[in-house]
């Protein structure tokens, strides 16, 4: 056995013959295994107020799923999958599996324990975390639970540069080893279920803890934000939405980190070219789950031109209807390096925090690692398009 080969985990078998052997003992996993009823049950679990704002956009994420039951795997057969190989490498950073936690703002509504819950279960498991600008938990924090786990960090671009240079600051300080600048966000969508609860958990001071906590917002507020919170969540409002950001601002971030710098949210091949001419180390192709474009192209049905664009110069990433193994499979063979896992992950903290977290973590890898086998490939480095088949739409 190679050296590289011993340390491989087995993911898929371990976890599988875990739950049977609970079984043999009258314990049932203690969450659904099926993303669709996990799904159902969290949202049912949450107030209306939070189900409405974890869901979003239901359109445009139905599309996203729909995209990847346009591609069916074609199996082979009769070939070694003893040893299976999930790791890959990112700009020379090592990832135990091609997954990480795709950024999720505000984790409060969903979970007392919120980011910390979601940091220890990414530590137990080894997948690396992307912890949101809007989250409710400070980078610090999060960095604390995560110890030694690999994490990056998402900037959210407001118009005060000093702020934007701050946090970054403080993210290279805590550890964080790439910053990834969301791009599709520098507006809020319309969207449909909070407008008609009338909610938006900012304006009530969640998810404020990065702004709070950064020494560049608390000097620019008369009183600190625990004398007067009002004051602090107004002006976080009046810088935090940047519709005026534009391409020639990305050297403003250059100058001010040597992290590798991820653009999230390209679907245009255009977009992926203009990354790279502005020096960008890496794209994560997403629309957000749905959340900001309405009548979206579904996030894989653009994936394969912007590979094409990247033409390998930096790594390509991808999010939106990561639900299963299969998934991560179809998204890798049309030339994602990896993947970020949104929802179903927020759909275990809904359920049983840091627990259910862990358990959705544990299930995902153990599918890959499984329908990578039986697909009859023994690493996800041997992937690529002619593993699938494109079926068109029967109607
Ligand atoms: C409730 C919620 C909050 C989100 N907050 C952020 C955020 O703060 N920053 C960000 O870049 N993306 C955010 N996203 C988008 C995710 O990073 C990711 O692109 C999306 O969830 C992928 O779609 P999926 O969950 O349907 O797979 C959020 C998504 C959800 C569902
Ligand atoms: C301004 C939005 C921050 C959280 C987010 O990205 C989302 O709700 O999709």
């Amino acid at each position: 056995m190679k050296d590289d080969q011993q340390s491989i985990p087995s993911y898929g078998l371990g976890r599988q013959m875990q739950v049977y052997m609970q079984g043999l003992q009258g314990q049932l996993p203690s969450l659904p295994v099926s993303p669709e009823v996990l799904e159902q049950q969290a949202l049912a679990h949450l107030s209306q107020q939070a189900a409405g704002y974890l869901a979003g956009m239901d359109d445009t994420m139905q599309a996203n799923l729909r995209a990847f039951q346009r591609w069916s795997i074609l199996p082979r057969m009769l070939r070694d999958v003893s040893r299976r190989q999930l790791s890959t490498t990112i700009l020379g950073m090592q990832l135990p599996i091609p997954l990480l936690l795709a950024p999720i703002g505000v984790q409060s509504i969903i979970h007392p324990e919120a980011e910390l819950a979601v940091a220890r279960a990414a530590r137990a498991t080894g997948v690396p975390m992307i912890l949101s600008t809007a989250a409710s938990r400070s980078i610090e924090a999060v960095a604390q639970e995560l110890a030694d786990t690999p994490r990056w960090f998402q900037l959210y671009w407001s118009k005060n540069p000093d702020l934007n240079a701050s946090l970054v600051h403080r993210a290279e300080q805590a550890g964080y080893s790439a910053i990834v600048v969301t791009l599709d966000t520098r507006l809020l969508s319309w969207r449909e279920q909070d407008i008609q609860n009338a909610y938006l958990p900012f304006l009530q001071g969640e998810g404020l803890a990065n702004y709070f906590s950064d020494p560049v917002f608390r000097q620019a507020l008369a009183q600190s934000p625990e004398k007067d919170p009002a004051m602090a969540i107004r002006y976080f409002i009046d810088i935090f939405l940047n519709p005026s950001l534009t391409w020639d601002q990305l050297a403003f971030l250059r100058q001010h980190t040597s992290l590798p710098i991820f653009l999230k949210g390209v679907l245009h091949p255009d977009d992926a070219r203009q990354t790279i001419d502005a020096g960008m180390d890496g794209i994560i192709v997403s629309n957000h789950g749905g959340r900001q474009v309405g009548g979206s192209r579904a996030a894989l049905d653009a994936l394969p031109a912007v590979v094409e664009a990247a033409g390998g110069q930096v790594p390509v990433l991808f999010d939106s209807g990561i639900r299963r193994g299969s998934d991560v499979l179809k998204a890798i063979a049309l030339g994602a390096r990896a993947v970020l896992l949104g929802r179903p992950y927020i759909w275990g903290l809904a359920l049983d925090g840091e627990a259910g977290v862990q358990q959705v973590l544990q299930n995902l890898l153990a599918d890959l690692d499984l329908t990578l086998a039986v697909s009859g490939f023994s690493s996800i480095s041997q992937l690529d398009a002619s593993l699938l088949v494109n079926e068109r739409p029967t109607a």
